[in-house]
């Protein structure tokens, strides 16, 4: 079975004696998660180390990143690049969130690139992806969601695209409380399955996770999860609160 995920990803939030009593409260619940079934914390930035160290010897727990630059190295200040993430034994990066394609600007080109320098230095993309509720409305999202990993992702060879994970985000539930129904969600995951199929064979698309994200909890994580193409989520608001996105783990197949 492809592996099942249940991703956090913390945004811009909380100071660092916050990051540390929710990896804690996280460790201590000492969740055995058997078999496939992993989590990723994506924190911010400068608590990437406290994870790596908080998270040591728990089973199946791996620390992401939430952004990296296109360059290997250099004059580009403030910048983070893959290989610094690398060198602090960062396991996964979330690439293309909707809320850097829409306040950073950033275009399925530069996606393109981060997902190059990420897989070159050996780091998991996390490729998000998703439509608009215009999009939705004008019932484009397939067509607007296979241009995004043609744009991005598909120039892979088959190999490369293995190390990869897919999250389909649809921009309108993004932390409106609104969630795709279960339905919708498996209905563009095997959609997106099926655009990967057609690039890669069927052997390749069904070894690729697809994670599904916007106002995931612990209310409704079963019931997305269960569905045949949602291979776990990538949650926001919700992975700030420990028994809630321990919930959420525990609800993955
Ligand atoms: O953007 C998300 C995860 O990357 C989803 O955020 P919410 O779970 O807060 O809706």
């Amino acid at each position: 079975m492809r592996k099942q995920i249940a991703a956090a990803n913390w945004k811009m939030n909380l100071g660092l004696e916050e990051a540390n009593n929710l990896l804690d409260s996280l460790v201590q619940a000492n969740i055995e998660l058997s078999g496939d079934r992993e989590t990723v914390l994506a924190v911010p930035f400068p608590y990437l180390l406290l994870a790596k160290e908080k998270l040591k010897g728990s089973n199946n727990f791996y620390v992401g990143a939430q952004n990296c630059y296109t360059k290997e190295n250099g004059a580009f200040t403030g910048e983070i690049s893959a290989s610094m993430l690398k060198s602090c034994n960062v396991d996964y990066v979330i690439i293309g969130h909707s809320e850097r394609r829409e306040y950073f600007n950033e275009s399925n080109f530069i996606l393109f690139q981060k997902i190059d320098i990420c897989l070159k230095n050996n780091l998991k993309p996390i490729f998000c992806c998703g439509e608009s509720l215009t999009v939705r409305e004008a019932e484009a999202q397939n067509q607007y969601v296979e241009t995004q990993l043609k744009e991005s992702l598909l120039h892979l060879d088959a190999n490369e695209v293995r190390n990869f994970v897919i999250a389909y985000e649809p921009i309108w539930a993004i932390g409106t409380g609104k969630t795709a129904t279960a339905d919708q969600a498996q209905e563009m995951h095997a959609f997106i399955r099926k655009v990967l199929s057609e690039k890669y064979g069927d052997d390749v698309a069904q070894s690729i996770s697809i994670l599904y994200g916007g106002s995931v909890k612990a209310a409704n994580a079963k019931e997305i999860f269960g569905k045949p193409d949602v291979d776990g989520g990538l949650v926001g608001g919700a992975s700030l609160n420990a028994s809630e996105f321990i919930q959420i783990m525990q609800s993955l197949k």
